[in-house]
């Protein structure tokens, strides 16, 4: 399966987004569509430690069930030490060339906030590019300002053709929205985490717009 389609709905989470059992949250999100999993274990309180290492390498075991690639955010040691399939790092993270010669040929997702960054995540190696935040969201507390989905039009219109995925407060009445900016599919963390059925009701809606019959 290309990148770009494995992209398509990409759950980010760790245990402080969810209300019960993140093991039960990812099985149930994997069943509803979820094409791809960033183990994200980030915010107040937030596991560290062997209990992080014990949750992401249950919630690894999982997606391997799945046959769905499992991400590791920010922590690039913890990703070789389970052998993930990638790592995802921001503007401030670690230095992203560093990162690149770390994993090897793992799947490398850097963030971007605009067509500058793109182009330099893109040069030192990025795979795909985490764009946003598209909407307001509390999940991240230090995020920048919101520029919205126009990010997109204005990275593709760069002629950058790298898969992209749009990140921040994606709900399931404005994943289109995203969609049509330009991104080849959209990462989601609370409204998947927080209410049951949405990864399948968003599945469905991004599988549509392959359907012949399909009209926007
Ligand atoms: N974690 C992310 N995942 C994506 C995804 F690719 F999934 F869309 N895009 C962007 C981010 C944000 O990454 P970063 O800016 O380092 O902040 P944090 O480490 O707090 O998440
Ligand atoms: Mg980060």
């Amino acid at each position: 399966m290309k990148l770009k389609e494995q992209l398509e709905l990409y759950f980010v989470m760790g245990s402080v987004n969810c209300d019960r059992d993140p093991r039960e949250v990812l099985t149930e999100a994997l069943e509803g569509g979820v094409t791809m999993f960033q183990f994200r274990e980030k915010g107040e309180p937030c596991l560290e430690g062997e209990a992080k290492l014990e949750l992401a390498k249950d919630l690894q075991k999982i997606c391997q069930q799945f046959s769905v690639p499992f991400i590791v955010n920010d922590d690039v040691e913890l990703a070789l030490l389970l052998n993930a399939d990638g790592v995802h790092v921001g503007q401030e993270d670690d230095d992203i060339e560093e990162v690149r010669r770390r994993i090897g040929t793992k799947l490398l997702g850097v963030s971007a906030h605009n067509v500058e960054e793109a182009k330099r995540a893109i040069a030192l190696g990025a795979d795909y590019l985490g764009v946003g935040p598209m909407f307001l969201t509390t999940t991240k507390a230090d995020i920048r300002k919101v520029e919205g989905p126009n990010v997109l039009k204005k990275i593709r219109t760069a002629g950058i053709t790298i898969p992209l995925v749009g990140i921040g407060g994606i709900k399931l009445n404005n994943a289109s929205e995203v969609i049509q900016a330009g991104a080849d599919g959209i990462a989601v963390i609370s409204a998947i985490s927080r209410v049951p059925g949405t990864a399948r009701k968003m599945s469905n809606l991004l599988r549509a717009r392959h359907d012949p019959e399909f009209v926007e």
